[in-house]
């Protein structure tokens, strides 16, 4: 009951807080709750003993003074009141006192607040016991005062039965969970009724005020003494006004005098703010859940039920420990126990019989209890006293078993499902993020914005060589920053562009330079991030980024990689094809770009490698509208990408010739690889601790863009090494013997990257587009020319021509059934289509299909050995020259061949001097140049098929492809 009704005095306070808020105060939950939270934690360290009180002792279920006679009655009524002032010099709130009609204030003020059906009224022992809880040291003072207010109104109003119900059956706070719902109800009840008597006791309070304040105006020399009474409000008042300097809750309030005996809600200055205008209840049940919800009460009888118990015994557990031997002598054998409850902790509880302590000469207020060793060695002990005393088997002390620790069993019981919930709960916060109303966050979009300002800083003077793509999106640039103009005349927006391409050729970089340029945000989103394994999330994904482009308008979204959500809708025949979720997104975003109309300008960019896999509902006008092709850069443009990412660097060489020859080397780089070859180039001149970048760091830089590491820790045996010789010979023979091979620039047996045991590299003429038979011949001679030298200069063959042979095959097969290029096949072309079960021809033209093949392979083969038995004794000499010095430049090569005999094309000749050297145009550099290789590979899936053979850079494979 003691707990119950310190949980009352919490909830006094709270009242009061609802009445000062209702008078404009403001006091937020949280400092509720900061002011709740010490009540219970405050005092715990003080501990002295954990037991619990009887509660029976305190409380009776009849009013004690009930029977007595009615002067009797008042008087203890009125003692009380007085001992309550005492105790408490603040308690200046409804203490009732005598009236002169011979009624107490108490009853007059009872009789306004009749008692609801199941409510009683408290005695006043229990009352005071109450108080002697608020006198404890220890406690703040404004607890104090809380306690005393509630008690005084709790007097008044009185409680619902059921919590001193409650209180009796667990004087340990034990209670089920069942009953902690119980109680937080009942407590909701008191809360409103102590509201209302506030409010009520407040509003008369300001009456009198008024009052007080008319009789001083009638009688301004009337000043008198003022009663301890108002001199004890006046010092509250003092206090308030501190507190309210420092911050405190009660901001707000007018200082003054006040008079009368009264409220602690009471207006002192007479000014009255916000407070309830009409006769209604400020304090209605809407009202009350409105400022404290559930989940507040809950928490509060969570704290209540897990930690008042150690409250309790604290400040109300006068407890003794005795020992078995005085249990024994003065207990036991005086007859004085009527029950023991042994606890779960070692503590048996002596409970006494009524009268036991005024015949025993004991403290009634104490609990005494003792310890034992174990359950079993105590009823032992027990049997054996009650024995030797000769308590009869029928008057044996009762022994109870009971659990101590209240908490200890809930939170065992209720603490992991608590705890769950509780993660449960944090985490949805937690990744809910913005807004939080969708289930974890992850719906919401995960686009970056970059605002104009900050982040996108590219300009289109950033993005180079590809004037085209770049003059087709400054149309949408125009159209953000005009688009008037464009409405004028009546013309639609395109609504988005398409930008395709080969990876790494700056369509991400242009479409930032897009949102640069504008000056707008710039959503960024990669498709793969709308793929989510929750159905549904996609779409609402792409929702929110729609929604979140809708407010910042004028935009751009740039979605890039789109092909992860935008892949056809038909190709669910292919393998990992049909996927709902992916559907659902794609038809979402369709739906967002039909959704808003061209005045909204927003501009939906997209960038893809795979343009030809899209689903064509995206690609239709109105949607994506645009469709620029960003191809790999032209000689012209890689000069100007090569220009704009030298700016970055420190290079002393003339610009103009470097510029020239890089890009001459480069053929088929990206500008991302370009950016790649800068940025290594740099990072060798650093390594050596060069002061600028040289050629020779660019050089190197492109060797390992393209060939990878050297790797000098592969040893090869000396016959091994002898082979990849002559292999690399034969190569390097057949490109400077056949007029239509490209140049070439190296000829090396140094393994690099993954597998390569030597390489020669060629420069291909150029940006070559087209392709002759004869070039395409040469080729492949060209590329046969490792495996025909081995077999000249060796008994045996190896495993090394592998790769020549894969080329070769795709080369012979492309030109009879793609490119036309066989008498016998014709003008047809198969393409092929690993996922297509049946050959889209006959058996009697796929026999001609490898026939050709095998003719064109074949010719090329002997055209390879025609030369390279002609040219047996160039081929020894290279390869020797390669067995010694691991490397041959093409000056190497003339100086040990003499002159190429057919001129090199014109790129070759301006940027490397031609056959006399790598000599620039003035002069310098020249011999001991190091050549550059090739481009890589041209084999990109998404492009139009631009079959050139691929580069002759060569692979060398080990044996191990043979498992
Ligand atoms: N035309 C260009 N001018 C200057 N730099 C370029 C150009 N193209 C590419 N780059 C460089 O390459 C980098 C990568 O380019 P970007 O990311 O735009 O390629 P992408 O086409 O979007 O590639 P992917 O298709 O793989 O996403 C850029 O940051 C830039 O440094």
């Amino acid at each position: 009951m003691a707990r119950i009704l310190r949980q009352s005095a919490q909830l006094a306070r709270i009242a009061r807080q609802s009445q000062q808020l209702a008078l404009g105060r403001s006091l937020s939950s949280t400092s509720r709750l900061a002011r709740l939270a010490p009540l219970t934690a405050r005092h715990l360290p003080q501990s002295p003993s954990r037991s619990s009180p009887s509660s029976l002792r305190f409380y009776s279920t009849e009013d004690p003074n009930k029977n007595k006679p009615s002067d009797e009655k008042e008087s203890s009524s009125n003692n009380s009141s007085s001992s309550s002032k005492n105790n408490n010099n603040n308690n200046n709130n409804s203490v009732p006192e005598e009236s002169s009609d011979g009624q107490t204030e108490l009853e007059k003020t009872r009789k306004e607040f009749p008692l609801p059906d199941g409510w009683v009224h408290f005695t006043e022992e229990e009352l005071e016991r109450f108080r002697q809880f608020g006198a404890l040291k220890g406690l703040p003072q404004f607890m104090k005062d809380d306690l005393n207010r509630t008690v005084n109104a709790i007097r008044v109003v009185g409680a619902p039965d059921e919590l001193r119900e409650l209180a009796r059956r667990h004087p340990n706070g034990n209670l089920t969970i069942g009953e902690m719902g119980r109680v937080i109800r009942i407590l909701t009840k008191m809360t409103k009724r102590l509201a209302e008597y506030e409010v009520t006791m407040h509003r008369r309070a300001l009456g009198r005020d008024k009052d007080a304040v008319k009789s001083k105006e009638q009688d301004p020399q009337g000043a008198k003494e003022p009663r301890p009474e108002e001199q004890e409000q006046e010092k509250e008042e003092r206090h308030e006004e501190q507190t309210k300097k420092a911050g405190g809750p009660a901001a707000g309030q007018a200082g003054g005098a006040g008079s009368g005996k009264g409220g602690d809600g009471k207006n002192k200055g007479g000014k009255e703010s916000g407070g309830p205008q009409d006769g209604g209840n400020p304090f209605g049940k809407k009202w009350f859940l409105g400022r404290f919800s559930t989940g507040d009460l809950i928490m509060a009888a969570v704290v209540w039920a897990l930690i008042i118990p150690y409250a309790e015994a604290t400040f109300f557990g006068q407890s003794k420990e005795i020992t078995w031997q005085e249990v024994h002598k003065d207990f036991l054998s005086k007859g004085l126990v009527k029950k023991l409850t042994v606890y779960n902790t070692g503590k048996v509880r002596v409970e006494l019989h009524q009268d036991a302590p005024s015949a025993g000469g004991l403290d009634p207020n104490v609990q005494y209890f003792f310890s034992i060793g174990s359950v079993d060695s105590f009823q032992k002990q027990l049997e054996e006293a009650q024995n030797q005393l000769g308590i009869p088997l029928q008057d044996r002390i009762p022994v109870n078993y009971a659990t101590e620790g209240g908490m200890w069993p809930i939170i065992m019981a209720f603490g992991p499902t608590l705890l769950l919930v509780g993660l449960l709960m944090y985490t949805t916060r937690s990744l809910g993020g913005r807004g939080g109303n969708q289930m974890f966050g992850f719906g919401k979009s995960k686009a970056k914005m970059f605002n104009h300002e900050s982040a996108v800083k590219v300009k289109f003077s950033d993005v180079a060589g590809m004037d085209e793509a770049k003059a087709e999106i400054m149309e949408f640039v125009s159209f953000l920053k005009t688009p008037e103009r464009f409405e004028r005349l009546g013309a639609k927006i395109p609504r988005g562009a398409i930008l395709s391409g080969p990876p790494g050729t700056g369509k991400t970089l242009l479409a930032k330079a897009t949102a640069g340029e504008s000056g707008v945000p710039f959503f960024s989103v990669s498709g793969s991030e709308f793929v989510e394994m929750f159905v549904g999330v996609g779409s609402s994904r792409v929702r929110d980024l729609f929604a979140s482009a809708r407010k910042n308008a004028p935009c751009i979204i740039f979605i890039d990689e789109i092909d992860a959500i935008g892949r056809s809708r038909q190709d669910g025949s292919r393998p990992g094809g049909s996927n709902d979720e992916r559907e659902s997104t794609l038809n979402q975003i369709l739906t967002e770009m039909d959704g808003f109309n061209t005045s909204e300008q927003i501009v939906v960019l997209a960038g893809t490698n795979r343009a030809d896999i899209l689903d064509q509902a995206l690609l239709r006008p109105g949607r994506f509208d645009r469709h620029i092709y960003i191809d790999r850069p032209t000689m012209k443009g890689r000069q100007d990408i090569f220009k704009v990412h030298l700016k970055k660097i420190v290079t002393k060489e003339d610009q103009e010739h470097l510029v020239g020859r890089l890009s001459t080397l480069t053929p088929g780089f990206s500008g991302a690889d370009i950016a790649n070859v800068v940025n290594e180039a740099a990072l060798a001149a650093a390594r050596v601790n060069a002061e600028s970048v040289e050629l020779i760091h660019f050089e190197q830089a492109i060797e390992r863009v393209i060939g990878g590491l050297e790797r000098k820790s592969l040893v090869l045996k000396p016959q091994e090494k002898r082979t990849v010789a002559y292999h690399e010979a034969g190569h390097a023979i057949c490109g400077w013997y056949f007029e239509n091979a490209d140049p070439l620039l190296k000829v090396s047996i140094i393994p690099r990257g993954k597998g390569a045991l030597g390489y020669a590299q060629y420069l291909p003429s150029g940006d070559a587009y087209l392709m002759t038979v004869e070039q395409l011949m040469d080729r492949m001679a060209m590329t046969l020319g490792g495996r025909i030298s081995e077999e000249l200069h060796f008994p045996t063959v190896t495993t090394g021509a592998s790769d020549d042979f894969r080329k070769v095959t795709q080369m012979a097969r492309k030109m009879v059934t793609e490119w036309g290029m066989s008498d016998k096949v014709g003008p047809m072309h198969f393409s092929e289509d690993p996922h297509q079960l049946q050959k889209p021809f006959s058996e009697t033209t796929a026999q001609a299909i490898d026939a050709e093949v095998r003719r064109i392979v074949d010719q090329a083969y002997a055209q390879c050995r025609e030369l390279l038995l002609a040219k047996k004794h160039e081929v020894g000499l290279v390869a020797e020259e390669l067995l010694k010095k691991e490397m041959l430049t093409r000056d190497d090569m003339v100086r040990l061949l003499g002159k190429r005999p057919f001129p090199d094309h014109q790129d070759f000749e301006k940027y490397f001097g031609g056959e006399d050297g790598l000599k620039k145009p003035d002069g310098s550099g020249g011999q001991g140049q190091k050549s550059a290789p090739p481009p890589p590979p041209a084999e990109d899936a998404g492009s139009p098929p631009k079959e050139q053979p691929s580069p002759a850079f060569k692979e060398v494979r080990g044996r191990d492809e043979l498992r």
